[in-house]
C-alpha cells in the first residue's frame, strides 16, 4: 500500500478541519472561549462550570467544555505563556468557528491601587510583544471590545465582585523583561522597571495585547479579565491564588453566558472567522 508523506498542505497545515496544534475539529467548540495561560486553569473551570469535559490536549494547549448557569455551553483553552502560543491559540479558535474570546489570566500590577487579589478588567494592553506585531500597527493602543468589556462590567454587578478597569503592558519575558533583578543584571532589571513605569499601565503581564491584537486581525471579538498574582510596587506576592482565580473564572463564565446570547461580531471586523 503506498503511504502519503504529502497529505497536508505546508502552507497551511490542516487536515479535515483540526487544526496543526489545538485538539479540537471545525464546528465542535461553543461560539465563546475563555483564554487561560495556565493549562492547569483549565481544569479550575470545571468548579464554576457544570457538566465539564476536557476536549484533548496537545502541547500546551489543553480544551475543555462545560455549561454556564442556564445551560450555555463555554469553552476554554490554555494559550500557554507568552506571544507566540497566544497567537496560534487564536488563530486556531478564531477558524475552528469561537467568535469570542476572553483571556482569563494572572499578572503583576505595577499600581499601588491594586492589592493582589484583585480581579481587573481590561481596557487597553500597550505594545510590547513580537508576535502582536505582525497583526496590529508597532504602535498605538489595542483596545478590548466594547461588548467583552460590557459583559464583565454587568457580570461584576450582578455577581457582587469589585472590578478594576485597567490598561496593561503586554511583554514577551517574565524576569528582565517586567523588570526582575537577576543576578549581574541589577541594572538592566532597573532600567526596564523604570521604563514600564513610565509607561503609565497598571500591570504587567504576557499574552492580553496578542490576543487583543490577533482576535482584531481575525474578526472575532476579544476582552481579557486579570487577576493580580503580586504587586511590584509593595512588592507583596498572593501564596493562596485559588480564591482570586476561582472569583475570576466565575465572573469569566458569567460574561461568557451573556456574550453567547450575542455571539456574532460586526461582520465587516475581519476576514479570518470560521475560515479553515
Ligand atoms: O496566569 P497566566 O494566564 O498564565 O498569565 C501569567 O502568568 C504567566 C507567568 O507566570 C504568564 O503567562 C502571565 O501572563
Ligand atoms: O508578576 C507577574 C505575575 C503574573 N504574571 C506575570 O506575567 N507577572
Amino acid at each position: 500500500m503506498e503511504v502519503s508523506l504529502m497529505a497536508r498542505s505546508a502552507q497551511d497545515p490542516w487536515q479535515d478541519g483540526t487544526p496543526p496544534h489545538l485538539p479540537a475539529k471545525v464546528g465542535t467548540l461553543p461560539p465563546v472561549c475563555l483564554l487561560p495561560g495556565d493549562p492547569a486553569r483549565v481544569d479550575l473551570a470545571s468548579e464554576v462550570l457544570a457538566d465539564f469535559e476536557i476536549v484533548g490536549q496537545n502541547r500546551e494547549f489543553r480544551i475543555g467544555v462545560g455549561r454556564a448557569n442556564g445551560g450555555v455551553p463555554v469553552a476554554v483553552c490554555s494559550t500557554g505563556i507568552g506571544g507566540p502560543s497566544t497567537e496560534i491559540a487564536v488563530v486556531e479558535l478564531a477558524r475552528l468557528g469561537v467568535t469570542t474570546v476572553l483571556r482569563t489570566g494572572g499578572m503583576g500590577a505595577l499600581s499601588e491601587r491594586i492589592a493582589p487579589g484583585s480581579v481587573c478588567a481590561v481596557t487597553r494592553a500597550v505594545p510590547g510583544s513580537g508576535a502582536a506585531a505582525h497583526y496590529a500597527a508597532p504602535t498605538g493602543g489595542r483596545e478590548a471590545d466594547g461588548a467583552v468589556l460590557a459583559g464583565l462590567r454587568e457580570g461584576a454587578a450582578a455577581l457582587g465582585i469589585e472590578l478594576a478597569e485597567i490598561t496593561v503592558a503586554t511583554t514577551d519575558s517574565y524576569y528582565l523583561g517586567q523588570g526582575r533583578p537577576l543576578p549581574g543584571h541589577e541594572a538592566r532589571a532597573a532600567a526596564r522597571m523604570a521604563e514600564l513605569r513610565q509607561l503609565g499601565v497598571d500591570g504587567v503581564e504576557m499574552e492580553t495585547e496578542t490576543v487583543l491584537a490577533v482576535a482584531g486581525a481575525m474578526g472575532i471579538r476579544a476582552g481579557a479579565v486579570l487577576v493580580a498574582h503580586a504587586n511590584r510596587a509593595t512588592d507583596d506576592w498572593l501564596e493562596d491564588y485559588r480564591p482570586a482565580q476561582l472569583a475570576m473564572l466565575r465572573l469569566a463564565v458569567h460574561s461568557a453566558a451573556a456574550l453567547s446570547a450575542t455571539p456574532e461580531p460586526d461582520a465587516t471586523r475581519g476576514p479570518g472567522r470560521g475560515r479553515h
